[in-house]
C-alpha cells in the first residue's frame, strides 16, 4: 500500500507537483490521469527514491523511499518512462543482471525467467538484442525486468505508450492479472479509455494537483457527468493533452 501526503517538487522556477495526495491499495490499480507536464512523471520518480520530494511524505508497505532506499527497491517494481533498456545485451540478459542484482539464486532466476517469458509471450524475442527492438518488445522487457523479484508494489510510467491494440490488450490483462494476484499497481496515463478499462481508483493530476480522486462511479457523480470523458474534461477545467 502506498500513501501520498501533500508531496511537492520544483525545478527551478517550474512547480511540478503541488500538494499531491492519494492512497494506492494493494490488489487495485491506481491510474494518475492528467494531460502532458502534469506531474506524473515526477510523483512517480519520487515514489522510487530517483528524486527527493521538497516536500511532503511517502510511505510504501511503511517505507519511506527517502530514508529506506534501497529496501524499497526490494518491494517495488518500476516500469519507467524511458524503459531504459541495455542495447547490447539480449531481453533474457536485460532481465537476468536486475535478477542478480536483486540478489536471486541462478536457479531461481532461470526459473522465473522462463515463467516470465510464458505470461507476457516474449518466447520469440528472448534472446535476442535488444537494439531495435519495437515499443511493444521494449514494453514488455521492461516489464519483466520490472517484475523479476516479484515486487509487491508495481508503479509503470504510461506502460501502454506506442503500443498496438493487440499489445494494450495483452498488457491490460498482465496489470489485470496483477492486481488479482493482491498487488498494489499504480500506472500513469494521459489516455482516458486506459484508466476507464483498467484502474479501481482514479487520481486525476493537473498542473501539479489532484483535481478529483475515486473510483470512476465516484468521478460520475461527483461532475454530475454520464460518461467519464466529459467528468474528467470537467474536473480538469480543459480537454487539453488528453487522449479518449
Ligand atoms: N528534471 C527536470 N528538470 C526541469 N523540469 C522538469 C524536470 N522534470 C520535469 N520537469 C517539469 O515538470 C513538469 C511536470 O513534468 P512531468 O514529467 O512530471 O509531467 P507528466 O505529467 O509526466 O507529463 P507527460 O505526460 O508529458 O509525461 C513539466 O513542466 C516538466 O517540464
Amino acid at each position: 500500500m502506498i500513501t501520498v501526503e501533500n508531496l511537492h517538487k520544483s525545478f527551478g522556477k517550474v512547480k511540478a507537483v503541488q500538494g499531491v495526495t492519494f492512497t494506492a491499495h494493494d490488489g487495485e490499480i491506481t491510474g494518475l490521469l492528467g494531460p502532458n507536464g502534469a506531474g506524473k512523471t515526477t510523483t512517480l520518480r519520487m515514489l522510487y527514491s530517483l528524486l527527493p520530494p521538497d516536500e511532503g511524505e511517502i510511505r510504501i508497505d511503511g517505507l519511506d523511499p527517502t530514508r529506506d532506499a534501497m529496501e524499497i527497491k526490494r518491494t517495488l517494481g518500476v516500469v519507467p518512462d524511458s524503459r531504459g533498456l541495455y542495447t547490447r545485451l539480449t531481453a533474457r540478459e536485460n532481465i537476468a543482471y536486475y535478477g542478480e542484482l536483486h540478489g536471486l539464486s541462478r536457479a531461481a532466476l532461470n526459473a522465473r525467467i522462463e515463467e516470465l517469458v510464458t505470461t507476457l509471450d516474449m518466447g520469440d524475442f528472448i534472446d535476442r538484442r535488444t537494439e531495435g527492438f519495437s515499443q511493444g518488445q521494449r514494453v514488455k522487457v521492461a516489464i519483466a525486468r520490472a517484475m523479476v523479484h516479484s515486487p509487491q508494489t508495481v508503479l509503470m510510467d504510461e506502460p501502454s505508450n506506442g503500443l498496438d491494440v493487440m499489445s494494450t490488450r495483452a498488457l491490460r490483462e498482465y496489470i489485470q492479472s496483477l492486481k488479482q494476484g493482491g498487488h498494489s499497481v499504480v500506472l500513469s496515463t494521459h489516455i482516458m479509455q486506459e484508466v476507464a478499462a483498467l484502474c479501481d481508483r482514479i487520481v486525476i493530476i493537473a498542473k501539479g494537483r489532484v483535481a478529483a480522486d475515486g473510483t470512476a462511479d465516484e468521478l460520475l457523480r461527483r461532475s454530475g457527468c454520464d460518461s467519464l470523458e466529459d467528468a474528467f474534461v470537467k474536473l480538469i477545467g480543459s480537454e487539453e493533452g488528453l487522449l479518449a
